[in-house]
């Protein structure tokens, strides 16, 4: 198959109406850190049981399109022998992968950060792809400060993000490019939009550079909110409003689909946020999900390590992902929690 047309059929797999995506990708560092708050060891058997619990959830293709994972994920099998990717094709599910190494100190620039990972990547990727990858995923992380991020970290950042992309799409794969904007910090929800906005501006910019094919390519950024030590949270509404005014100056309408990452909201949060963008409708994309915590945290809390706890743990992630669904048609209540 040509190479557009198979960027174009996982873009159709992966953006439909009520689904989103599931992060499941944590890195070795985050998913013991996740395990260490339910009194779980991070142990390659433990993370193999724990990530076959998820992708055997019955239905989990009702409101999931894709999922994100990591690379030991891909060699791992059920109880029963079934490779891990194979069993999210079984569910209707679109295996994805995070690519990069992870992130470390931008040089001269103090506390900034960029993300490591772009050696190799061709042959990397050309590897998942026949492991049975179709999308990819990179993060980067800002650090908002008085003087953080640096024009030269917003420059560095979005180059190495505009690389990526642009590598996995000589692929066949689809990238997904996700800058997130951390909450951390005493800062108001006028500094997240400033930040935000000078950030985006300066991927897509990158991303025209690079020639990436923008119909071919999703967004996983952080909403625009105020900090997290910051002594008003905002609702819902103010949230959205700021969120979607930011995006609407900075990203094209060429882009099928905006995939939010929840960034250490609630899982309740993050589904009220989601859902009063979607009221805001219509927008030039589509706005959904890709939320790690915010989606698997019940689940988590209902495992607990336990194997007699699959199916509550299910269940919950079953829930979650639902009332995830109905926030990307804006039909999410709370009294639905
Ligand atoms: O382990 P890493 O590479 O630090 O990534 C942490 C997580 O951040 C995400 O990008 C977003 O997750 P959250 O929705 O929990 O913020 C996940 O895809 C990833 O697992």
């Amino acid at each position: 198959m040509a190479i557009q047309d198979e960027l174009q059929e996982t873009i159709e797999q992966l953006v439909q109406k009520g689904k989103g995506i599931l992060a499941a990708d944590e890195s070795n560092p985050t998913i013991a850190k996740r395990f260490d708050a339910i009194g779980v060891e991070s142990t390659e058997e433990q993370r193999r049981r724990y990530r076959s619990l998820i992708l055997e959830t019955p239905g989990l293709g009702d409101y999931i399109s894709g999922i994100i994972l990591f690379e030991e994920t891909l060699e791992q099998r059920t109880d029963e022998g079934t490779l891990l990717p194979e069993l999210a094709s079984l569910q209707g599910v679109v295996a994805g992968i995070k690519v990069d190494k992870g992130k470390g100190p931008l040089a001269n620039a103090p506390g900034d950060e960029i993300t490591q990972g772009l050696d190799g990547l061709e042959q990397r990727l050309a590897g998942y792809k026949a492991q049975g990858a179709r999308f990819a995923k990179w993060r980067n992380v800002y650090h908002i400060s008085s003087h953080t991020p640096s024009p030269l970290a917003v420059e560095a950042n979005a180059e190495v993000l505009a690389r990526y992309a642009a590598i996995c799409q000589s692929q066949g794969i689809v990238p997904i490019v996700e800058p997130e904007v951390l909450m951390d910090g005493e800062h108001d929800i006028q500094r997240c939009a400033e930040v935000s906005e000078v950030v985006l501006h300066a991927l897509f910019h990158a991303l025209h550079r690079h020639r990436v094919v923008l119909e071919h390519a999703l967004l996983k950024p952080s909403m625009v909110t105020p900090g997290n030590r910051h002594p008003h949270q905002a609702r819902p509404e103010e949230v959205a409003r700021e969120t979607v005014r930011i995006l609407r100056r900075t990203v094209p309408a060429a882009l099928p689909s905006i995939n939010f990452l929840s960034g250490g909201q609630s899982p309740e949060q993050a589904t009220a946020n989601l859902n009063a963008m979607n009221a805001l409708a219509p927008q030039p994309w589509e706005l959904s999900f890709s939320y790690g915590r915010a989606l698997q945290q019940p689940a988590l809390l209902a495992w607990k390590g336990d194997p007699d706890n699959v199916a509550a743990a299910q269940a919950a992630l079953y829930r979650r992902a639902g009332l995830n669904g109905a926030a990307r048609r804006g039909e999410y209540q709370t009294n639905m929690e």
